[in-house]
């Protein structure tokens, strides 16, 4: 039974509500109807998890619907005349759908979890709240490897192992002996193991998909070679890391989500979100601050989830992704492979740095999307963003000269970091030819999971005077923490509210 209530104490305009599923693993993920108000929201919104305390990853036992810094999110929205901020608190458990966990222990007690607060030593979590309920099945299945499904064997073709429904006997790591990591000898053979959950399967009606979900299981191996003498209790594991190669072994090939309306392929070394449904309803709500048809780069793009999403939704023009991590390419590349064919839209993906000469990823853009990771925007971007005016002019006047200059020879390009980036880019030509733009984006989307990093980023952009702030919202992305993701949308100018201001001043001024 799923309940959902609206919390009392916020002022009106401050919507919270709060998704309390009655039992402890979630079925449906879709937002059910309001029902009256619960009395007691802190019970039952508790977090209610042996492992609270011992491991680290939670830090709020009570009221997940409401994470304790949401109430200065909300104070500091509103000091910038922001009335309307809502908060989504999201499905409250079994919402990690990407965990990493280290392996410690020993090979007859192996130790899968997450680090004691401020130590080295794992604290083993098989019945953890946050994580999807699969992801539990799949480490105890991996740690007694009772039963493991297998399917049809790849070895020597990629590199994951896919826990699906069809479950048979398989050797885990107590049978096989494998000896977890020890870091203080740097010895033993399992280092860490990453699960995803991927609720993409199609072929199962809507309401029956999150919570029948299918594990991805990356294992990190401790070796420096394939042919190590452990080897073949890893090939018994069925999966392999070395550094950053993957190799996949066994199961399906790839990892398939559907997020933000569009099929989406994450690799394991690509970033991927860790709660899958906030992360759609986010996007549905960024989707709608994006006018149709408009050139869009999406800056910090990992995969270009977000880019891809509202390059079918908003039909735009262009969309340009950055991403520092190369890895994230070949997810990209797959993601682009199952748009829909009617997509009229010039795609890019950069393997390049965006703190680096920002301008030129800006230019010929109507919005920019950012999502930096949780230390927030690079200086040299902020400072681009701060001068966007000055920078618009320049490039104006440079265009504008180039242009009167004819015929003008294309100056060949030396820059090393720009060449590289060019080489690793990848294009999908749009049919319909699009006037050239050389403009500077109006509108700035900025996604953020660092709270800290997000207030003074904010507060530098709207100190330039360059950028109002039009929107913001919360989504509880990480229930039982301090943390909460923020999607902000800023205007290029200084906006109503302040105009409005200063005429004010003005008018009490004596003639
Ligand atoms: C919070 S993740 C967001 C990824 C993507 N937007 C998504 O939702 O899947 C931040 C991403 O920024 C990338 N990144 C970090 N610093 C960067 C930089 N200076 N330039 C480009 N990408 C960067 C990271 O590799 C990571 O993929």
């Amino acid at each position: 039974m799923a309940l959902s209530f609206f919390s009392p104490p916020a002022p009106p305009v401050h919507r919270i509500t709060c998704q309390a599923l009655s039992v402890a693993v979630p079925s449906v993920a879709v937002a059910v109807a309001p029902l009256p108000v619960n009395p007691n929201p802190s019970l039952s919104c508790a977090l209610n998890c042996t492992h609270f305390q011992s491991c680290s990853g939670c830090t709020q036992e009570y009221n997940l619907h409401h994470p304790v810094v949401i109430d200065e999110a909300i104070g500091f929205f509103n000091k910038l005349g922001i009335k309307d901020f809502s908060f989504d608190s999201c499905r409250l458990w079994g919402w990690r759908c990407r965990a990493k966990l280290a392996v410690r222990g020993s090979s007859t007690n192996p130790l899968i979890g997450l680090y004691e607060e401020g130590t080295h030593n794992v604290v083993d979590i098989p019945d953890c709240k946050s994580h999807h309920p699969n992801i539990n099945a799949a480490v105890k299945l991996l740690k007694k490897g009772l039963f493991l499904i297998l399917l049809p064997i790849h070895v020597n073709e990629l590199y994951i192992l896919f826990l699906l429904l069809i479950w048979i006997f398989h050797p885990g790591i107590i049978e096989l002996n494998v000896e977890p990591y020890d870091e203080d000898q740097g010895t033993g053979d399992l280092r860490y193991v990453q699960m995803a959950v991927t609720t993409h399967d199609t072929s199962l009606p809507i309401p029956e998909r999150y919570k029948n979900g299918k594990v991805q299981v990356s294992l990190v191996w401790n070796s420096r070679s394939e042919n190590s003498a452990n080897t073949a209790k890893l090939n018994a594991l069925a999966n392999i890391i070395f550094g950053n190669r993957w190799r996949h072994l066994l199961g399906e090939r790839d990892f398939w989500e559907h997020i933000g309306g569009i099929d989406v392929s994450l690799a394991p070394s690509s970033f991927g979100q860790a709660n899958t449904r906030a992360f759609d309803s986010l996007l549905r709500k960024l989707q709608k601050y994006v006018p149709q048809g408009a050139s869009v780069v999406d800056l910090y793009a990992g995969a270009g989830v977000i880019g891809l999403s509202l390059a079918v939704s908003r039909r735009c023009r262009s969309v340009k992704c950055v991403e520092v991590n190369k890895e994230s390419r070949q997810s990209f590349e797959k993601t682009v492979e199952r748009l829909p064919t009617n997509v009229e839209s010039n795609i890019s993906w950069h393997h390049a740095d965006a703190s680096i000469e920002p301008t030129s990823w800006l230019l010929g853009s109507d919005v920019v999307v950012v999502d930096p990771p949780r230390k927030g925007l690079d200086p040299s971007l902020v400072k681009e963003l701060r001068h966007i005016s000055a920078v618009e002019l320049r490039t104006f006047k440079r265009w504008s000269e180039g242009n009167s200059m004819k015929p003008e020879k294309v100056k060949d390009e030396k820059r090393p970091w720009i060449l590289r980036a060019r080489e690793d880019s990848i294009q999908i030509e749009s049919t319909t030819v699009h006037e050239e733009n050389q403009s500077l984006p109006q509108t700035l989307i900025y996604i953020s999971c660092g709270w800290e990093s997000f207030k003074e980023d904010c507060s530098s952009l709207l100190a330039s005077k360059e950028w109002h702030l039009h929107k913001a919202h919360g989504f509880n992305f990480f229930p039982g923490t301090q943390s909460i993701e923020i999607l902000a949308v800023f205007k290029r100018g200084r906006g109503a509210s302040t105009k409005k201001k200063k005429s004010g001043k003005k008018q009490k001024k004596p003639h």
